[in-house]
């Protein structure tokens, strides 16, 4: 393909429009260790290797776009969660964020835990040989089809989030001449500081029973009244893309402030919390996340304080950790196709791909990086908008962000840190195909799940 230099637009900070970026880094050849998955490296030759394989082979052989994950990150992640909370805690990973047969075959081989929210998740857990006692179903409205299929399934543990759903999954628990294991989801009422829709501890929205007002001490009050429940514990999550551990103590301390509450009021200690999941990842090199140890440390600790202080034996702590895992670890590879340079704005570099295989940025106006992959390059930087190719104005990956000057048709890039709730929001827009997720590891790419195809789409078409 031939490379010809493209009118930039504009370079320099004197002519830059208002966007959502700094300066222009250094090098733009340099991929920061902050956004990008554990092995990638940049090659003598220029292209970008991950998992010993190197992009221009991945984009020859399985096409693009794909999202492109390193598989010993991912199980590095998760076994640096399960040993930073250690035996007397339960690390449940967010199947939401991203599943398929072979995540849960690794999850299940590092010893993790799986919190499952619908049926097709929960068939996904079970088909991969996950042990039905290992997992968690939550959702705000489990239909009784599911509710069914749980506990049938023998799940370890179902959050119940609403007074109907008390009274359901007891019927269905009792139907089947069995004690059901439940917590139930609580808001505790902390802002926290994240885009309004992935916040959910807040009291104006639907998840869980709010503490304030008394609806969920009256949950607890329910479900210990029932036959076919079995109440283990209490459970929070208070949202998503969270970097301030801040929300997470008050949480803590407020639910086992509703422990001490249940002991007071029933005589009973609850042996489990779980504190959901919810830590925030590096999208751009200017966010700086905690780390497990970080989080576990901080929890444990004040649980252990409060719990002493109400005179409460300290009960078992669940996590369910789903970006933290598995954002960092994928990238999605894209081919650049036309380049428009708008004058004193910006380059608009459309790719293969758009908001089918990445909705977060029109959805939550997310910030991504994005890199050259397939060559390096020693030209200016322009600053360019990174968008789809479908047809609406908001189709936008990357907002603002600096890519070589002399980028063109036929070059390869990556946006970092799409793991998660990427392909697992994926759609099919446009009747655009979803790209396959592709795991790399020791110099060898396996699909783990396919690109789909034309038949897949009209399979479906019955009509
Ligand atoms: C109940 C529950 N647990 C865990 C998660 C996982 O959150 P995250 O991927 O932010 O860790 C979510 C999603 O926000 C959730 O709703
Ligand atoms: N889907 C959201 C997070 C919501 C998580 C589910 N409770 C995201 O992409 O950030």
């Amino acid at each position: 393909m031939s490379r010809s230099a493209h009118p930039a637009g504009p370079r320099h900070a004197d002519v830059l429009p208002e966007g959502h970026y700094t300066a222009p880094p250094a090098d733009l050849n340099v991929l920061d260790p902050k956004v990008w998955a554990g092995s990638v490296t940049r090659d003598e030759d220029g292209a970008v290797r991950v998992g010993g394989v190197d992009v221009r082979e991945v984009a020859r052989e399985h096409g693009t776009p794909a999202y492109v994950m390193d598989e010993d990150d991912f199980r590095a992640r998760a076994r640096a969660w399960r040993e930073a909370f250690g035996e007397g805690a339960d690390v449940f990973y967010a199947g939401k964020a991203f599943l398929s047969k072979a995540v849960v075959r690794w999850l299940h081989e590092e010893g993790l835990n799986l919190d499952v929210c619908s049926a097709g998740e929960l068939a996904t857990a079970l088909a991969a040989g996950m042990p039905a006692e290992r997992i968690a179903f939550h959702g705000n409205n489990k239909s009784l089809g599911e509710i069914e299929r749980a506990v049938t399934a023998g799940v370890g543990r179902i959050v119940l989030d609403s007074f109907q759903e008390i009274v359901r999954v007891a019927h269905v628990a009792q139907a089947h001449g069995v004690r059901q294991k439940v917590l139930v989801r609580v808001t505790v009422g902390v802002e926290a500081h994240t885009h309004e829709f992935i916040a959910t501890a807040h009291e104006d929205q639907k998840f869980g029973l709010p503490l304030a007002g008394g609806q969920a001490a009256e949950g607890v009050r329910r479900a210990l009244g029932l036959d076919g429940l079995e109440l283990v514990g209490i459970h929070s999550h208070i949202g998503s893309q969270i970097f301030d551990m801040a929300g997470f103590e008050v949480a803590a301390r407020r639910v086992v402030g509703l422990l001490a509450e249940i002991r007071d009021e029933h005589g009973v200690e609850l042996p489990e919390i779980d504190l959901g999941g919810g830590l925030g990842i590096a999208y751009t090199s200017e966010d700086d996340p905690q780390g497990p140890h970080e989080i576990a440390k901080a929890l444990g600790e004040i649980v252990a304080r409060e719990c002493e202080g109400a005179g409460l034996a300290a009960p078992r702590i669940s996590v369910e950790p789903g970006r933290a895992i598995v954002g960092p670890t994928a990238f999605t590879l894209y081919e650049v196709g036309t380049l428009k340079p708008l004058d004193g704005l910006r380059t608009y570099v459309s790719v293969d791909g758009g908001m089918s295989d990445n909705i977060r940025t029109a959805l939550y106006d997310a910030e991504y990086s994005v890199s050259l992959v397939s060559r390096a390059s020693d030209a200016e930087p322009m600053l360019a908008r990174v968008v789809g190719k479908h047809c609406e104005s908001g189709d936008i990956l990357v907002r603002d962000a600096f890519l070589p000057a002399d980028l063109a048709p036929g070059d390869l890039i990556a946006v970092p840190a799409t793991g998660a709730y990427c392909r697992s929001m994926a759609s099919n827009y446009n009747h655009v195909l979803r790209p396959p997720v592709l795991a790399v590891r020791n110099g060898e790419t396996r699909v783990i799940v396919r690109r789909e195809t034309e038949e897949d789409l009209l399979r479906l078409d019955v009509g």
